[in-house]
């Protein structure tokens, strides 16, 4: 196992630890998302929690004011009341408006930090390990205001504590036992709240897979690729039965969890209850025997209720903040994660132009320590300004090859050397920025034909020039000319505005070839790189296309280091060398002309692709007359 999977993997499927630590590292991420909004925050955090504790003993005077005839002090307290109330009206709106204003600028940080950190991977290893996968999918959760808990909740335990030492101070005067009593009683709810939290997060990241697998069923049942296969081979009953087994699945764990919850929470409410009513009936024997006033039964009783309001709330507030940590964790995780490309790379180093070529030398590698050697001892030079074919049947690591050439892994045995200088010491940044890649499964963007080819490099969006001189180049000219909006066409079937969605032309589907071409079209605006790659440039072009795409590419390609893979020997003989590949092996390498009379694998293939065509022309000729 490569060392990045195996920190990716290890320490298995546990959640992530330290949430005190991760909720400092929130508090400290929402003082960068607006300061000012987290000091006024916690200004109306101040007054909010004082604000049941000046109600007790508001009423408490207010009653004795009433009983003892006073009404001075009634009116006083009555004011204050009123006072208090509009307090209690008006701060919760002014929170909320807060707390959603600080929710969505934290939420903007916590994007461009997940999408930096994605973005910034350089290889490619991490995507296709399922468990990185599963991580990062818990932390795209922590996204999208799943931290409110958290933020609002730190506020919100600020104001519970504030509230309670008053009212435990206030409950302290009229009953110190009372006051014990009800802290007492608020421990195992804690403790209780806590496990719970911590099950319910551990079950669900248990049943990541299981969301995994559901997401990618489900996903077939609606993808417009899948459609066809789907409806011909009446797929939809199988994927629909595999989507509710997941779903099946997932549900059960989700229940056993709410029963158990039910029932844990149901315990906590008769221990609520029982400690309630034991002060009552203290209060009442206490007011009996005159030991309290009317207005201390009031201030009590009230004392008892708000200080296990202010607990519980106290305790949901930290029980769900801890479930957002646990969910942070996994962004705070992802965000920290070194390169995946071990030794990370030097971003300083500088890569000359080329002068000499490429070199790989006794370059061995295997997806992961679990799987096969898909490249053996492979010895390679592109030497500079050569056009190079690759050659080999199915499977025999030419796309892996050119993987390795781009630096989406490193060699897992000896090196590829640029002009002598190792990739590993290269900033892939800079050694990709030297290429021009058509890959074998190339994307089609739903976006204009102009910007399709314009990705290869988005500084010539503007260059409308450039973009129609690659598409010559890739054939794909005369196909955009004719399309409706030309350059400015979008190629989809998804339309974007609501004005494109009443526009008959807006969208347009291109044909496999097509698109071929102008994915060619975009390796090629790469226009002098010092390295073109093509990696089956003609594998959805018809006869014609073809013959007329390769001959301009020989032309495009003398002179230039390129490297081209086919599996259609008639366009890769007019390579410089032609490199044989078999089972990750080079087993023949050498020009046309050379490897023909060596008569070995190439001569074979190569002969055999001749006499199909002859075969299949015949009839055809036949046909015709
Ligand atoms: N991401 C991957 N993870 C694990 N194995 C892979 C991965 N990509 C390719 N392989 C394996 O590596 C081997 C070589 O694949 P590769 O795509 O390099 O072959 P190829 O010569 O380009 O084949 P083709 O002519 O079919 O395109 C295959 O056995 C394939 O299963």
């Amino acid at each position: 196992m490569s060392p990045a999977s195996a920190a990716d993997d290890a320490p298995g499927d546990d959640l992530p630890r330290r949430p005190l630590h991760h909720a400092a590292a929130v508090a400290l991420l929402s003082w960068r998302a607006g300061p000012g909004l987290v000091v006024c925050q916690l200004a109306v955090t101040i007054v909010t929690g004082l604000l049941p504790t000046g109600t007790v003993w508001g009423t408490k005077l207010l009653v004795d004011g009433l009983t003892a005839g006073d009404p001075d002090q009634a009116l006083r307290a009555a004011g204050g009341l009123a006072l208090l109330g509009l307090a209690s009206g008006v701060l919760p709106h002014l929170t909320a408006y807060l707390r959603a204003e600080l929710d969505r600028r934290l939420d903007r940080l916590l994007q461009d930090e997940l999408y930096t950190a994605v973005t910034g991977f350089q290889g490619l290893s991490r995507f296709e390990n399922p468990v990185f996968l599963d991580r990062l999918r818990m932390a795209a959760e922590a996204t999208g205001g799943a931290l409110t808990p958290v933020t609002s909740g730190l506020f919100d335990a600020g104001r519970n504590v504030i509230t309670l030492v008053g009212l435990l101070f206030s409950l302290t005067l009229l009953s110190p036992a009372m006051a014990g009593l009800v802290t007492v009683a608020a421990v195992p709810v804690l403790i209780a709240r806590m496990a719970m939290v911590r099950r319910r997060v551990g079950v669900l990241a248990g049943l990541s897979a299981t969301a995994r697998r559901q997401i990618l069923y489900s996903s077939l049942i609606t993808d417009v690729r899948a459609a066809k296969e789907v409806r011909l081979f009446g797929l939809g009953g199988f994927l629909k039965g595999r989507v509710l087994g997941e779903l099946a699945r997932s549900q059960a764990g989700e229940r056993r969890l709410d029963r158990r919850e039910a029932v844990i929470q149901s315990l906590l409410a008769l221990l609520s209850t029982a400690v309630a009513g034991a002060g009552l009936l203290w209060a009442v024997f206490s007011a009996l025997s005159g030991g309290l006033s009317l207005g201390d039964v009031t201030a009590f009783v009230a004392a008892v209720a708000g200080t296990q309001t202010a607990l519980t709330g106290l305790v949901e507030t930290v029980a769900g903040a801890h479930q957002a940590l646990l969910l942070f964790g996994y962004h705070a995780e992802v965000t920290s994660m070194p390169d995946d490309l071990l030794p990370p790379p030097r971003e300083s180093a500088e890569l000359p132009a080329m002068r000499h070529g490429i070199e790989l030398r006794d370059v061995w590698f295997r997806y992961d320590d679990s799987h096969p050697w898909v490249l053996r001892g492979v010895d390679l030079t592109i030497p500079y300004g050569a056009s190079v074919a690759l050659v080999g049947l199915n499977g025999a690591g030419k796309s892996t090859l050119i993987k390795l050439l781009c630096r989406f892994y490193d060699p897992t045995r000896g090196a590829i050397y640029w002009d002598g200088a190792d990739l590993r010491d290269v900033p892939p940044g800079e050694l990709r920025r030297r290429m021009g890649v058509l890959f074998q499964d190339y994307m089609c963007y739903d976006l204009t034909a102009a910007e399709n080819i314009a990705m290869g490099e988005i500084d010539a969006l503007p260059d409308r020039a450039r973009i129609e001189a690659a598409a010559r180049l890739a054939g794909a000219h005369d196909i955009v000319r004719t399309l409706p909006r030309g350059y400015d066409t979008l190629l989809s079937r998804i339309f974007f505005g609501l004005e494109d969605e009443n526009d008959p032309q807006a969208g347009v589907v291109l044909s496999g070839g097509q698109w071929q071409r102008l994915a060619l079209a975009r390796a090629l605006l790469r226009e002098g790189r010092d390295l073109l790659i093509l990696d089956e440039p003609s594998a959805g072009l018809d006869a014609q296309a073809e013959h007329e795409i390769h001959s301009r590419l020989v032309e495009h390609r003398a002179g230039r280091t390129s490297l081209l893979v086919s599996h259609r020997l008639g366009a890769v003989r007019a390579a410089d060398v032609i490199v044989v590949l078999r089972d990750g092996e080079i087993v023949e390498q050498g020009t046309h002309d050379d490897l023909m009379a060596v008569g070995g694998e190439y001569a074979e293939l190569f002969e055999l692709q001749a006499k199909d065509y002859l075969a299949e022309a015949e009839p055809a000729r036949t046909l015709l007359r």
